[in-house]
């Protein structure tokens, strides 16, 4: 079986901004797939491209083998989309929006209904099926955007920023639910800015930062890439940084002293906390430090994801807002305007 999805050296160009450059992903089927990154690091982009509304400039798509302009039917109906943006016509009952939806997929208007009211029933607004998308509160448009992803029971899955907004107890609903779409087969991409969901979530991430893949890792393995924190507070009003540094250098990436009355403070980060600590309690006793406690921190998935997309150099450029704003293909407005998307 092919990957779900599958890129190699992906290219996407908006006039002269590069929102997508040489990136090379692979989804494997079943995965739950998590796509990380600021603001404007070109994963709707990505999505985009996949779904077929926005056209690459560049290098290879394809969604369980079928590349996604040649092949674009096929490619299309494997993917249920939950955009981040409310793109619903918004003058039909919610129902018809999704009986619609899967006749655009070719399933026939009987079949259609019974999975509008089936994906209905399943995010939890079936008894909303005959109001209009207007009328619905925002987490009912999420559960909404949700339904119509499902009405095709779609192989590959992609939620664009699903949580993005959402009270706590919609969160965890849809956490539930999608959890549940995957044990049941279902591949499923998902975009966050909520790390805590990624790591709850996700199998494997990716990282992208102005268009290029930083890492793919599982979130435990991204979090082995952090460093910790040894605090240890010491029986003494003050203590010198350079003595602290001379004994303990060799293993420390860094090391910062404070006073706190009577006590005193040390901050060393090392590589492994656990494996550290025992050393650096000796040779600080070594010394002459008495040691009140010690306390042991590691880094946060968000401080590494931060440390990891930090810019040092904004090498995408763009000319001009006008300029930049599309590529023209009157393909993807008509399908914009579908619904397909
Ligand atoms: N239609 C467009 N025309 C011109 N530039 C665009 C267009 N769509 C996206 N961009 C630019 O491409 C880059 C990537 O944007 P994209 O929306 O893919 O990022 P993102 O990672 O999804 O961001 P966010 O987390 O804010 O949703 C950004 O610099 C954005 O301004």
């Amino acid at each position: 079986m092919p990957p779900a999805i599958e890129t190699v050296d992906l290219v996407k160009e908006y006039g002269d901004l590069r929102a997508l450059q040489e990136l090379s992903l692979t989804v494997e089927e079943g995965e739950f797939f998590g796509l990380l990154g600021p603001n404007g690091a070109g994963k709707t982009t990505f999505i985009n491209t996949l779904v077929g509304l926005v056209r690459k400039t560049g290098g290879e798509a394809r969604v369980f083998g079928q590349d996604v302009e040649d092949d674009y039917r096929q490619a299309r109906d494997a993917i249920g989309l939950a955009p981040q943006e409310f793109n619903v016509d918004r003058f039909f009952p919610i129902k018809e929006v999704l009986i619609h939806k899967a006749g655009y997929h070719g399933i026939p208007k009987d079949e259609a209904a019974d999975r509008a009211d089936e994906v209905l029933k399943r995010v939890g607004i079936y008894d909303k099926r005959d109001e209009r998308f207007d009328w619905l509160s925002g987490g009912m448009k999420r559960r909404l955007l949700l339904a119509r992803a499902l009405v095709t029971d779609p192989d590959l899955l992609i939620l664009d920023e699903p949580t993005a907004g959402v009270d706590v107890q919609l969160r965890h609903d849809l956490w539930e639910l999608v959890t549940e779409l995957n044990e049941e087969g279902t591949t499923i991409l998902l975009t966050t800015h909520y790390i805590e969901e990624a790591e709850r979530l996700c199998d494997r991430v990716a990282i992208m930062n102005e268009g290029r893949k930083v890492t793919v890792a599982t979130p435990d393995e991204l979090k082995q890439r952090g460093t910790d924190t040894i605090s240890v507070r010491l029986e003494s009003p003050s203590v010198a940084t350079r003595t602290v540094e001379n004994e303990v250098g060799v293993y420390a990436h860094d090391v910062s002293t404070t006073a706190a009355g009577d006590r005193s403070e040390v901050q060393v980060r090392v590589d492994d906390g656990g494996s550290t600590a025992p050393k650096l309690l000796h040779d600080l006793e070594e010394a002459g430090y008495e040691i009140a406690d010690l306390e042991i921190s590691r880094t946060s998935l968000e401080e590494i994801f931060v440390d990891l997309t930090r810019s040092e150099d904004r090498t995408v450029t763009r000319s001009s807002a006008a300029s930049a704003d599309d590529d023209g293909s009157g393909d993807e407005q008509e399908r914009e305007q579908e619904g397909v998307a």
